[in-house]
């Protein structure tokens, strides 16, 4: 078992579950010496800090802050050396970025989040290269609205009786547009590393009571078809609630506590 000081970005939905189960030791090896968010510190016990402190004491940074934050900090945390697991992955669509991150001296890991298949994917994709790959994600209308929006169309979702397909376009578009719920496009299109090939669609459904992420890819080696429905986080419906544990299993990933299946 590998010992870890960890540092959790982002103090939301995702990162508040994660740092209370960091903070009850509930993933054997990680131990949490920072939580870093300005807007929504933790109270004490957790031990709410700024970057720059939480980069001096820990070793792993846990982005779980929001694709903006990963821009931001993404660079000096990868400068400083540390070892960067990374959730809001639609930030990556920024090659440049993505790049720079991956140049270290730091190193970069990315969680797989809400969806699963994305390890059978990446190890067919680099033998076996996909025909067609599509992400299908649909969620509540509410939970899809967007700043960049014009009024007709925020008013259709927020009016809508029934589904409909609101963005259909690569994944490379499709996470910029909609940065909190479509970063798992991004991680399939990571996962395969290749951007154009993956398709991703965004529907709205008002009787969606659970978030849903369908995932087809076709290819020489066969047809995969890997069908998620998460129920929303109640703290912030945007995201599924199951995400902090796979946030928790990726860092058990790293200490040697998430046995089995690797
Ligand atoms: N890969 C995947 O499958 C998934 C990825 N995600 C990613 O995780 C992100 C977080 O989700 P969730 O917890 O539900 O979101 P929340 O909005 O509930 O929480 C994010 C928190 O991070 C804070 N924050 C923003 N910028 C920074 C920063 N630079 N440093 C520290 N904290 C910061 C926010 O503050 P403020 O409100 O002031 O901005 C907020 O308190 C999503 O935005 C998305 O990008 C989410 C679900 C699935
Ligand atoms: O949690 C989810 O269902 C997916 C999500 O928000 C994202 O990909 O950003």
């Amino acid at each position: 078992m590998k010992e870890l000081t960890v540092a959790v970005l982002g103090h939301g939905a995702i990162g508040a579950v994660v740092t209370a189960a960091l903070s009850a030791g509930e993933v054997p090896g990680a131990r949490l010496v920072a939580v870093v968010d300005p807007t929504a510190p933790p109270a004490p016990p957790l031990p709410a800090a700024s970057l720059d402190i939480a980069l001096g004491r820990a070793e792993l940074i846990v982005e779980c802050a929001g694709q903006s934050a990963l821009r931001e900090a993404g660079p000096t945390v990868i400068a400083a050396g540390r070892h960067l697991l990374a959730l809001s992955t639609g930030a990556l669509a920024d090659s440049a970025l993505h790049q720079r991150l991956l140049a270290g001296p730091g190193r970069l890991s990315l969680c797989a989040g809400a969806v699963g298949g994305l390890d059978l994917l990446s190890a067919i994709a680099h033998r076996a290269p996909f025909d067609s790959v599509t992400i299908r994600t649909t969620k509540s209308p509410r939970s899809l609205l967007q700043p960049w929006m014009a009024e007709s169309e925020a008013a259709r979702l927020r009016n809508a009786t029934g589904p409909y397909e609101l963005m259909r376009a690569p994944a490379r578009e499709v996470t910029r547009a909609f940065p909190a719920t479509s970063n798992v496009a991004a991680s399939v299109a990571l996962a395969l590393g290749d951007w154009d090939l993956v398709e991703a669609v965004v529907v709205a459904d008002p009787g969606a009571a659970l978030s849903r992420h369908e995932i087809v890819a076709t290819g020489p080696a066969g047809q995969y078809r890997f069908e998620i429905a998460n129920r929303p986080s109640p703290a912030n419906p945007r995201s599924s609630a199951v995400v902090p544990y796979a946030v928790l299993r990726a860092i058990g990933g790293l200490t040697g506590a998430s046995g089995g299946i690797v």
